[in-house]
């Protein structure tokens, strides 16, 4: 008989901590615990929020009387470590050191692999992490940007949207492997792949200036106006940072990152919200229709995901856009803690070989 597994899954948020418990692929319990602009705008850098975010797991386990032996294994969301490929990764001391320091750059995910492992090493048990936002399987062609000062990087959301190719590919009672589908991850930041025989071959970087708008970033802009407002002296590097991601998107045309707000404000008559909501559509578009010619038109499936998803609306501009380059499938939501669980899983069962990740 095959043997059951107790994880503790960890997905640490710019908003948000998600917890859940699954016995092998069944999720037991879960919670979101939200964090107010407030709450984290008192730390200064990601990791001075470790011990807020722990002892807050710690007391959610306690107050839902889940008793921490009971774990077989810890998992997290991966962050900003070196590029790896995609897999499931044991947490050892240089990711540990790498996602600390952020090298390359900064995010909420970057907690995951350091909390995983303070609460499994204190158990004695294993801490991994699965398809880390860093995942880098690009092409090499995909890697020019136009001048050698700047290569084209990989970020965005590899785990959420490989879930979703996974779920798509059974549905077909096909392979995800086999398949090549273009897939669109729509949440507070956007990142559009294109999946070609389940390697993320092209993809925007959703959190540094490329790809459409989403909620909170602006995506890629015209460089020359970039490069007036640095020097306008208006504002402080942190400040233009902040303006385009975190306030650009949807947030600095209509003042909120709520795609339910901007649905309650058209269903009112605003006009312009529905124009910046059509826009973004219009932006997701190109890009899928971008990756659609990086896959040279050998698309089986268009899988449109995230919270963004949800939006019948937004869905129907999309769909009319670019249903006559393949079938369209929407997944609301995402699946990363059944793929975080999933991924271990894999391991354990030895399906999939366990990923190492490297010293430098
Ligand atoms: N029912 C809905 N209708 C419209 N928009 C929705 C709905 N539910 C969630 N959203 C929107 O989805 C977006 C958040 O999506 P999601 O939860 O996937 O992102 P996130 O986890 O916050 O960020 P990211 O995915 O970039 O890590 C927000 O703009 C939210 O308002
Ligand atoms: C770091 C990539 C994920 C995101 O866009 O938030």
């Amino acid at each position: 008989m095959a043997e059951t597994y107790k994880f503790l899954i960890i997905n640490p948020g710019s908003t948000s901590t998600k917890i859940s418990v699954f016995e092998n692929d069944q999720e037991q319990f879960h919670t979101t615990i939200n964090h107010s602009p407030e709450e984290i705008r008192k730390y200064h850098e990601i990791y001075d929020q470790f011990d807020f975010r722990l002892e807050l797991i710690l007391d959610v386990l306690k107050e839902n009387n889940i008793a921490l032996s009971e774990f077989s294994a810890v998992i997290a969301r991966g962050g900003n470590m070196r590029p790896v490929v995609g897999g499931t990764y044991e947490v050892n001391d240089e990711m540990l050191k790498d996602l600390k320091i952020g090298v390359m750059g900064s995010h909420a995910s970057n907690l995951g692999g350091g909390l995983a492992h303070a609460i499994a090493s204190d158990l004695n048990i294993k801490s991994y992490v699965v398809d880390p936002v860093i995942v880098d399987e690009l092409e090499p062609l995909a890697r020019f940007s136009g001048t050698p000062l700047i290569s084209r990087k990989s970020k965005d959301h590899p785990l959420n949207q490989r879930a979703v190719g996974r779920i798509a590919a059974q549905q077909a009672n096909k392979k995800y492997e086999d398949m090549n589908y273009i897939i669109a991850h729509l949440g507070g930041g956007i990142s559009i792949a294109a999946h070609k025989k389940g390697k993320i071959v092209d993809v925007n970087n959703s959190l540094n200036g490329d790809g459409p708008f989403s909620p909170e970033r602006t995506g890629g802009l015209p460089f020359g106006s970039v490069i007036d407002l640095c020097y306008s002296g208006e504002y402080t590097k942190d400040e233009l940072m902040k303006k385009l991601v975190g306030h650009g998107g949807l947030v600095a045309y209509l003042g909120t990152n709520d795609g339910r707000d901007v649905t309650r404000m058209i269903e009112e008559g605003n006009k312009e919200a529905e124009t910046v909501y059509h826009a973004m559509a219009y932006q997701i578009s190109k890009e899928i229709g971008a990756m659609a010619s990086v896959l040279k038109g050998q698309v089986d499936g268009i899988l449109l995901t995230g919270g963004l998803a949800y939006d019948k609306r937004l869905m129907g501009w999309i769909e009319e856009y670019v249903s006559f380059i393949a079938p369209v499938q929407i997944f609301p939501g995402e699946k990363e803690m059944e793929a975080l669980a999933l991924g271990v899983l894999r391991v354990l069962n030895g399906k999939e070989t366990i990923q190492v990740y490297p010293n430098k």
